[in-house]
């Protein structure tokens, strides 16, 4: 297994370009089982995770030509993907591929939608709680499919003539459930509302995408989503938002190193919280024209208190990022998390490197040091294992991430990406 190898202490300097989020991606990739027509997808990230739905879209008959690198393009600027879904052979989605990420578990409604039916087995994904789909389920069953479980899959039918629009109420906001009512509300017959939508960007690039291909939506990225039904989608051409996720990960890297790094194609809207905490903490950020600047140079970093909530506000993808920048404020911070129960694994390695943190239920109390030591590490999830890499790059000496895959799955180019920027970051293969 790959292990990377990094050695604290340089400053970032230069450039970074931001990849396509890979959590709009994914369900932009689902959504090209709604139509027989090819939907061709400009800045796809090259990860793990896409290559993975890759596989279980080939599975359900989606055919996939990966195009060259348009002018322009750089390695670490994604790809062209043109999924063409002209007839589907297998509405069974397997545990073998589905347990090994969540998003999988999201073909449900659009096969549904477009067969009338489908078998799904029961998500996997990060390591983060309990993650169930019982909200999905109920979108389906409100869209009229009579969903039950059998042996680990879920397995749902659609009324004869195909779902109906129906008015759905989620009771917590879910960015998977979102995703679940809108491409099963998109083919239904009628109006469908969806309230306590999620306001998530990757729910308004699946929304704008869903529209180019002739869907007719209203109201995406607010909480109030209404959706006509049509009787068919065609095929369209779109380009995956940045990923905010990938950006606030590296702004938070340069906070953590001191230095002075354009995250090139960023946009600041997506992730105004995190920014506004990461100004907090004493990092200058500016918003240019060619995406975010974040700067740190001299001056300690400040301690906060933050909770992580649903869009717009602070997300408990950037929690573990955060935490780490935090291992060295000046002082004691408080992070709250409340989106998932069980997030908080990587405090016991970012310990290994020297952390001060408490646990006390949902809230981590971070004590900042003055510095941290490398260690032998690994983590359990995708954004915890950045976090460490963020406490690996202002640690004195050497760090080991271990289960690199988990990198793999998030972060396009990870190592070039800092490389470039003056970190000693090195890729290490292993058996
Ligand atoms: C691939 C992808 O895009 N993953 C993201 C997506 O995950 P995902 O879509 O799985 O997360 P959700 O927004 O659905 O989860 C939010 C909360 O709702 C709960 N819940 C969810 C569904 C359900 O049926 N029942 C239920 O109780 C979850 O346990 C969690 O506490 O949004 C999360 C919240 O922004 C992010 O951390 C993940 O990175
Ligand atoms: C939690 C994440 O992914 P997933 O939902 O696929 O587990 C993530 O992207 O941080």
């Amino acid at each position: 297994m790959d292990r990377i190898r990094i050695t604290g202490g340089a400053p970032l300097n230069g450039v970074i370009p931001i990849s396509g989020a890979k959590n709009a991606a994914l369900p932009l990739m689902i959504a090209s089982l709604l139509t027989r027509e090819p939907l061709e997808l400009h800045n796809v990230p090259r990860l793990a995770d896409v290559q993975l739905l890759l596989r279980i879209l080939g599975n359900h008959g989606v055919d996939a030509a990966i195009a060259g690198k348009r002018p322009g393009q750089t390695q670490e600027t994604g790809q062209t993907i043109r999924l063409t879904a002209a007839s589907i052979i297998d509405t069974t989605a397997p545990y073998e591929l589905v347990s090994r990420m969540r998003a999988s578990f999201w073909v449900l409604a659009p096969l549904v939608a477009r067969m009338g039916h489908a078998r799904v087995s029961l998500p996997g994904g990060c390591a983060i709680g309990t993650r169930p789909v019982d909200l999905l389920i109920m979108a389906m069953e409100k869209l009229g499919a009579k969903v039950t479980i059998e042996g680990g899959y879920v397995v749902a039918e659609a009324p004869a003539g195909g779902l109906r629009g129906a008015h759905i109420t989620f009771p917590k906001v879910t960015v998977g459930g979102t995703h679940t009512a809108l491409m099963g509300a998109v083919l239904a017959q009628g109006e469908t509302v969806i309230d306590n939508a999620a306001r998530e960007p990757e729910v308004a690039d699946l929304a704008a995408c869903l529209a180019a291909m002739g869907a007719k939506i209203e109201g995406a990225g607010e909480s109030r989503i209404v959706v006509q039904g049509v009787g068919s989608l065609g095929g369209a051409s779109h380009s995956v938002v940045p990923d905010r996720i990938e950006t606030g990960t590296y702004a938070m890297a340069v906070a953590m190193t001191g230095g002075d790094v354009l995250l090139e194609g960023a946009r600041p809207e997506l992730l105004q919280a995190a920014l506004d905490v990461l100004a907090q903490t004493g990092a200058e950020i500016t918003a240019t024209n060619a995406g975010v600047r974040v700067r740190r140079n001299g001056g300690g970093i400040n301690p906060v208190d933050v909770t992580t909530e649903p869009f717009p506000g602070f997300p408990t993808d950037l929690q573990a990022q955060l935490m780490a920048l935090l291992t060295r404020a000046r002082g004691t911070s408080r992070i709250r998390e409340t989106i998932f129960e069980n997030r908080f694994m990587h405090v016991q390695e970012l310990a290994r490197l020297g952390a001060r943190i408490r646990l006390d239920g949902d809230v981590a109390w971070i004590d900042g040091v003055e510095r941290l030591t490398g260690a032998p590490v690994m983590a359990t999830d995708l954004r915890a294992s950045v976090s460490l890499v963020i406490a690996a790059l202002a640690a004195d000496g050497e760090t080991t991430v271990n289960r690199v895959y988990h990198l793999d799955r998030g972060f396009e180019a990870l190592e070039a990406k800092l490389g470039r920027c003056g970190a000693q970051v090195q890729r290490i293969s292993g058996d």
